[in-house]
């Protein structure tokens, strides 16, 4: 129960509701009491009559009557006030169903981007969705249950007691020993059903992975190997699950037993204290054999609510972990902090601490506002890392990052992120209109800024082509737009933002160079008062920058503009002579 204190908060937030709600599971289960009481005294009236205690029949039939309308009345309120107590607790459910599902989205959405390379996304949407219902049954069904069966429980028995001491020790006699074995049996299932969660979340992960890598999988050919590792993982979840099934189905066998065994007591025993003259009413007899039948229900939700308990705090401790992983990168300055966009690196050198791969050593560079600074380098030797350590995404240990002259970590989080463009060289685009990608860069973005934005990116002409133009809808990842189209469209968002620093991490390695040319000139306008970083394999991308650097695993190599680099022997130089013979032929 450790994990489900996390809840109790929930239950302050919605008592009014829950208070509501027992009050009225006490009324509905009051009004159950009397539906066996008048069948009881109608049977005892009846045997009263052919027994000649009562001689006329009259009487008889009045009192049948009255107990029938009392017995109708009491079973329709009795039905009311349960379809109420539904609406008090599950109706709290689903509130805190949905408090719940905003939070754990919420504290997504705060983790860095370490947190989404150790997890996986079908992980994180079971939690989201799987263990969040399962929580659920616990604040509304697991809750409502106990509450009407420890109502029901004392209500009855207590009236049992009352009426016949004996015989009531006798009919709930069983009721230990099932409710135990539902346990027992409970725990089974939580076993089981943990085992059925880790399938469901192998098998989530498993499929949204092979949607989102479609292409890949087609292009290879390998749909046969993936329907394979499908069907295994299946196969393996269709087996936990008819485990699972096995253990469920004594469930209702072993309920049938204890009507069976309580019933045949009330009956012996019962039948034995009538004939003895112990019970003054036959009616009593029938009484007790519909309380006891009333009761299996609450006893077998016994053992159903220590199942439902249990499997909630199995999945509140998952949901748990999430909540309580703190942000790897934290906002430490509350006040804004305006930005101008004066970035330098001092001896940075930064490992990627899931990994443990250094990915730039002893790093420094400077690069003003209104400057350009391009970055060149193999594949692997760190480039992509700078940007992402310009944008925070990963914090530095060893050396410095500044801005306009401040530790990066002393800026305000949101402001240094509201002052970056960043194209990354994996372009994402979100499965809607191409406007609404573009104006993600700036929500309130008009329609003329939207416009010259696609223009300026060089992807305004493909846009107006398609037939609903800025109203094309985009497929999961954009699946419908090119390469190039797809990174110009992710420029566009990032110059919509009209930000201090713009980022562009190879984006435009789709585009054939006449549009590289024409996107480099309208950028030259554009940031003119920016901090500008390009990385490029292209010595056409870099050439006009106010300086370059050339990495090679993790270190600069080189550095100095287009012209002092190709008349210095190195890397540029050779890079410059390859792509112009490549140019030439
Ligand atoms: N998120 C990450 N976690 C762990 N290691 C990473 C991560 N991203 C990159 N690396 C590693 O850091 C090194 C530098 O990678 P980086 O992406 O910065 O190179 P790059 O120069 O941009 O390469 P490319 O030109 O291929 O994009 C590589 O060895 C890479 O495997």
């Amino acid at each position: 129960m450790k994990e489900l204190k996390y809840l109790n908060h929930y239950f302050l937030k919605y008592k009014g509701r829950l208070i509501l709600g027992v009050f009225i599971t006490i009324i509905a289960t009051v009004f159950k009491l009397v539906v066996p009481m008048k069948i009881g005294d109608s049977v005892t009236a009846i045997k009263q009559y052919m027994d000649g205690d009562i001689t006329n029949l009259a009487d008889v039939k009045h009192a049948l009557l009255i107990n029938v309308l009392l017995l109708l009345g009491a079973a329709l309120l009795s039905g009311f006030f349960t379809f109420i107590m539904r609406q008090t607790f599950i109706v709290v459910s689903r509130y805190v169903e949905y408090d719940i599902k905003n939070k754990v989205f919420e504290h997504y959405e705060r983790l860095s981007l370490g947190f989404y390379k150790q997890n996986r996304t079908g992980d994180l949407m079971n939690r989201i969705s799987e263990d969040v219902s399962k929580v659920r049954m616990y604040v509304g069904p697991a809750l409502m249950y106990s509450i009407s069966t420890v109502t029901l429980f004392i209500v009855v028995i207590t009236y049992m007691f009352y009426k016949d001491p004996i015989l009531t020790l006798y009919a709930v006699a069983p009721f230990p020993i099932l409710s135990f074995a539902i346990f027992k049996l409970s725990v089974m299932i939580h076993q089981k059903s943990t085992i059925v969660q880790q399938y469901l979340s192998k098998l989530t992960s498993f499929t949204q992975e092979s949607f989102s890598g479609i292409s890949v999988i087609k292009a290879y050919g390998i749909e046969p190997r993936i329907n394979n590792d499908f069907e295994q993982l299946a196969e393996g979840s269709k087996e936990k699950n008819i485990d699972l099934a096995k253990v469920q189905a004594l469930f209702g066998p072993l309920m049938m037993l204890l009507i069976g065994v309580s019933n045949i007591l009330v009956v012996y025993i019962g039948g034995t204290r009538y004939i003895n003259g112990q019970i003054a009413e036959i009616g009593t007899l029938v009484e007790f054999l519909m309380y006891v039948n009333m009761l299996t229900w609450p006893v077998a939700v016994v053992g159903f609510v220590a199942s439902m308990v249990q499997q909630a705090e199995a999945s509140q401790k998952r949901i748990n972990e999430f909540l309580h992983t703190e942000p790897a990168i934290q906002n430490e300055k509350d006040e804004h902090t305006p930005i101008n966009g004066t970035i330098e690196f001092h001896k940075l050198t930064f490992t990627y601490p899931d990994t443990g791969i250094t990915a730039l050593k002893d790093v420094s560079f400077s690069v003003t506002q209104g400057e350009t600074l391009a970055i060149v380098g193999n594949t692997g030797s760190g480039k992509s890392t700078i940007l992402e350590l310009i944008g925070r995404l990963y914090d530095v240990a060893d050396g410095m990052l500044t801005i306009d002259g401040t530790n990066i970590k002393q800026l305000n989080l949101q402001d240094l992120r509201n002052s970056i463009g960043y194209v990354p060289q994996d372009a994402f685009l979100f499965s809607d209109t191409l406007r609404n990608n573009i104006k993600f860069g700036k929500e309130d973005a008009s329609e003329e800024e939207v416009i010259q934005a696609a223009k300026n990116a060089v992807v305004h002409k493909n846009i107006i082509e398609f037939n609903k133009g800025y109203d094309t809808v985009l497929g999961e990842r954009g699946i419908t737009l090119s390469g190039g189209q797809k990174q110009r469209l992710s420029i566009a968002r990032a110059i919509i933002k009209d930000p201090k620093i713009l980022l562009f991490d190879d984006c435009l390695s789709a585009v054939d160079t006449e549009t590289e040319e024409q996107i480099l000139h309208n950028l030259q306008k554009i940031t003119k008062n920016k901090t500008t970083i390009i990385v490029s394999h292209r010595i056409s991308s870099v050439k006009n920058a106010t300086k370059i650097i050339v990495l090679e695993e993790g270190r600069i190599i080189q550095r100095g503009t287009h012209n002092q680099l190709v008349a210095s022997e190195g890397y540029y130089k050779e890079l410059y002579a390859k792509q112009l013979m490549e140019k030439e032929m």
